[in-house]
């Protein structure tokens, strides 16, 4: 089973408007109201790419309630402790430009983290335990770390796709995959990110550290891969981009969907760059079609360990 967990899940209320001027009335054009948040967006992905998966994490208030309803009525199973409190409402303003609003997370006790701990504690040899986006800093990183261990003991795939602090303190835990963009891979060292070499440069040092498949996304430009054996680049399939929210995490299923049929990096990592591309290129998640058309499009060049220099 592939299990989603997203600490901080959202409704995206997305709104495309021609000009957006801050400090005054502005009126939006069309507004939808999405289901967000990254674990959940991969659930969805996963979904449309004929997967299954659980969505995990924590959830409270008419916003929880639109959420669970909403996965439900797209076939997928849900699991999510209540929070007691409204799950945030996260604003994207789409003027051709892309602005986005994200509220804060919930606060948790202790009770509710113990919840989860029990969920993942039930997971079982070959599952899939997705930690995907912000996760709130009340939460002590040993929190997680345990939640870690018990993933490599079962030998359950943890992926990690989160930022900031909780990322830094993540790595040494050998996740199987981390999928930072530029800039986060950019935040864990200090530097800014602007080229694949660099992308290449500081992703094997994560590999170094035990990671086992890194990916960066860096939006048009493409991805970037590296583990020990294989590094290759994937430059993204030209389109007109209407909403990029969820290509991150549309990569990210699109590994794992891949990866669980054919067990090739490289076949995933093409099949992810294209799910994200496919996702880039409407206004909500990608449909399967989208990505099987994207498919041919997405070129991955394999690269020589050797020549990776910054
Ligand atoms: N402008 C674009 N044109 C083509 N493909 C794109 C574009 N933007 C994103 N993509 C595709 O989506 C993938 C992920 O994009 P990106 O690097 O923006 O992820 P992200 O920052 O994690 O996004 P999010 O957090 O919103 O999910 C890219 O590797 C690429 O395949
Ligand atoms: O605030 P976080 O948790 O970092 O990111 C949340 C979020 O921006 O990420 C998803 C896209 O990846 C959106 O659905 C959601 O609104």
């Amino acid at each position: 089973m592939i299990y989603t967990c997203t600490f901080a899940p959202s409704i995206d209320y997305t709104a495309y408007l021609m000009h957006f001027e801050s400090g005054a009335l502005n009126r939006t054009d069309e507004v939808y109201y999405y289901p967000g948040g990254k674990g959940i967006n991969v659930s969805r992905v996963l979904s449309r790419l004929g997967l299954k998966s659980r969505a995990l994490g924590y959830a409270g208030g008419f916003t929880g309630r639109f959420i669970e309803e909403f996965l439900d009525a797209e076939g997928i199973e849900t699991d999510f402790i209540d929070t007691g409190a409204i799950t945030r409402i996260n604003v994207k303003i789409k003027t051709g430009q892309e602005t986005e609003l994200n509220g804060p997370g919930p606060v948790l006790g202790e009770g509710q983290l113990e919840q989860l701990k029990e969920k993942v504690a039930a997971m079982a040899k070959g599952d899939w335990f997705v930690l995907a986006g912000s996760l709130p800093a009340s939460v002590p990183i040993q929190f997680f770390k345990n939640l870690a261990v018990r993933c490599k003991e079962r030998g359950i795939h943890f992926v990690l796709d989160t930022s900031g602090p909780a990322l830094k303190g993540l790595l040494d835990m050998e996740p199987f995959l981390i999928k930072p963009n530029e800039h986060e891979l950019g935040e864990i060292f200090g530097v800014e990110i602007t080229t694949q070499a660099q992308a290449f440069h500081y992703a094997s040092l994560l590999v170094d550290r035990g990671v086992e498949y890194v990916i960066v996304s860096m939006g048009g430009k493409g991805a970037i891969f590296a583990s020990r054996e294989q590094c290759f680049t994937a430059q993204a399939p030209a389109g007109k981009v209407v909403n990029t929210v969820g290509s991150g995490d549309s990569l990210v299923s699109g590994f794992i969907a891949s990866y669980i049929q054919h067990q090739d990096p490289e076949r995933a990592f093409r099949y992810g760059v294209a799910s994200g591309s496919a996702t880039a290129f409407r206004s909500d998640l990608c449909e399967l079609a989208d990505v099987e058309r994207l498919l041919p499009e997405v070129t991955v060049t394999p690269i020589d360990k050797g020549d990776v220099t910054k």
